[in-house]
């Protein structure tokens, strides 16, 4: 099944909130991307809803854990029948191999990515974490370990999208959060790059959230985005 270029992500407290969103977005044009902050308030069972209503959902919890932790909580989402999930490629090969594994078991699988280096970080936040690698060495680094792993992508930012298509082959899925339409605020984002120039090098998904949910129109947001695209 093909995925949705732009999953919007629902940063609410509740759903409630996420649910008025969802109502003013153009349907069947964009996926929906849930976060940490929502799954803790909205719960399983809201997502399973979105699912139940035609939604492709990308379930971004990046799980980080001990190998048996994350292959069961990979396995929990699987259940929900969204259509991706992440774990921190910084987790390692054993985490990410049981993480793939235990998807092999489950009907439907979701697409698993690894998330990279954050979006919202850069050289100085690395070197504070004792990572003395640039940011597109570390990127490379854990997007080939992610591969090795068995997973099918990872989360980067499109800025590293050419670099990882020639690294890993085009087949390799790279769903980029930091998307910025041209003017719109970089917000705490580092690595960011405008929905057009995304495409042009190649990024399979990408993640947009304030942008869109921030805009005083969102439907026209979301549309001025895909023609942007188009
Ligand atoms: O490296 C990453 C990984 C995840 N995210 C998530 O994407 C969205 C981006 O939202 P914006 O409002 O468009 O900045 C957000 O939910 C993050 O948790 C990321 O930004 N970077």
């Amino acid at each position: 099944m093909e995925l949705p270029k732009i999953y919007v992500a629902l940063d609410y407290q509740n759903a409630s909130d996420a649910d008025a969103l969802i109502e003013q977005l153009p349907s069947g044009k964009v996926g929906l991307k849930v976060g940490k902050e929502l799954f803790t308030s909205a719960g399983p069972q809201w997502v399973s809803s979105l699912v139940e209503k035609g939604f492709s959902i990308f379930l971004d919890l990046k799980f980080h854990d001990i190998p048996n932790t994350v292959a069961k909580a990979v396995t929990a989402a699987a259940k929900l029948g969204v259509d991706v999930v992440n774990v921190h490629a910084s987790g390692g090969s054993r985490m990410m191999k049981a993480a793939a594994d235990a998807l092999k078991e489950t009907d439907n699988p979701p697409l698993l990515i690894g998330v990279t280096v954050l979006t919202s970080m850069d050289e100085s936040d690395l070197k504070e974490l004792g990572i003395s690698k640039s940011v597109n060495e570390q990127v490379e680094y854990l997007a080939k370990l992610a591969k090795s792993s068995g997973l099918k992508g990872v989360v980067c930012s499109a800025q590293e999208a050419k670099m990882l298509k020639a690294a890993c082959g085009n087949d390799f899925k790279l769903m980029t959060p930091g998307i910025r339409p041209e003017g719109s605020s970089k917000d705490d984002q580092r690595r960011t790059m405008t929905p057009a120039e995304a495409v042009t090098v190649g990024v399979d998904y990408m993640v947009i959230g304030r942008p869109i949910t921030q805009s005083p129109d969102p439907a026209q947001a979301v549309e001025n985005i895909l023609a942007s695209i188009a």
